[in-house]
């Protein structure tokens, strides 16, 4: 096995099969993000971006081909084994933040934490030293409607790394704010991964965000080109 932190090969998806409305969305795709690797993705809408990053990120299963995260073969694994190793080595950023509204920053980043077993006293330290990499800090006692898009969004990446995963999936992680700010947070989430070590699969329309990263692909026709 390679030093790939996600190594995903010959991966099909195909929705509906054997029915008319049959939509083949991968077919035979490759793909390996290596160890510390920040990769961009880029794809046309309906390309099968959301698709991929499911598998990846095992919250769906691929019809054919194999998936590996961190040297482990995850294909074939129980609904349960999928979720729980789901849950220590990936984690997620999306478009819209999906905070609790009813909780604050800081338990936003607290409560996955304590779902994986940390203490609580634990889990705290680790919130407030994520919380202040990304400069949110001053706010950690707010809930999410008195923070700002930026401050939100700087949040969700801290609650996707909480639990330390081996892997970072983002879809559009700063799709959703104006381009200035988006610009800002976006240099956030990069150092965030770069101090961490983290490796990162990161799906965007944004060319010169895809070009900050250290390789960009494109997927296209059900597979990387
Ligand atoms: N559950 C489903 N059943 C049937 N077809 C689906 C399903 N999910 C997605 N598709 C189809 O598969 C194709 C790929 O969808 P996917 O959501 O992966 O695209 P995407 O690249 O993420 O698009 P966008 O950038 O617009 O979000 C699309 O044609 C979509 O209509």
């Amino acid at each position: 096995m390679s030093d790939a932190v996600l190594d995903l090969s010959g991966i099909e998806k195909t929705y509906n099969r054997g029915l008319p409305s049959e939509v083949g969305v991968l077919r035979g795709l490759d793909l390996r993000v290596a160890k510390g690797e920040v990769v961009a993705l880029v794809a046309p809408s309906g390309a099968g971006k959301s698709t991929l990053l499911h598998i990846a990120g095992l919250l769906d299963t691929a019809d054919a081909g194999t998936v590996a995260i961190a040297g482990r073969a995850m294909t074939g694994l129980s609904d349960r084994a999928r979720t729980e190793a789901r849950r220590r080595e990936v984690g997620f950023v999306y478009q819209f933040h999906h905070l609790l509204p009813e909780f604050t920053a800081a338990e936003n980043v607290i409560l996955p934490q304590l779902a994986n077993g940390t203490a609580r006293r634990e889990a705290e330290a680790k919130a407030m030293a994520l919380l202040d990499l990304v400069g949110v800090a001053p706010r950690a006692g707010h809930r999410p409607a008195a923070l700002s898009g930026g401050e939100q969004q700087r949040v969700a990446f801290c609650r996707a790394l909480a639990n330390r995963p081996k892997l970072l999936l983002a879809d559009e992680p700063t799709g959703n704010l104006d381009p200035e700010t988006s610009d800002r947070v976006f240099a956030t989430l990069l150092k965030l991964v770069r101090d961490t070590g983290l490796s990162a699969l990161i799906a965007t329309h944004n060319l010169d965000l895809a070009r900050r990263m250290d390789r960009v692909v494109r997927l296209d026709a059900g597979r990387i080109i």
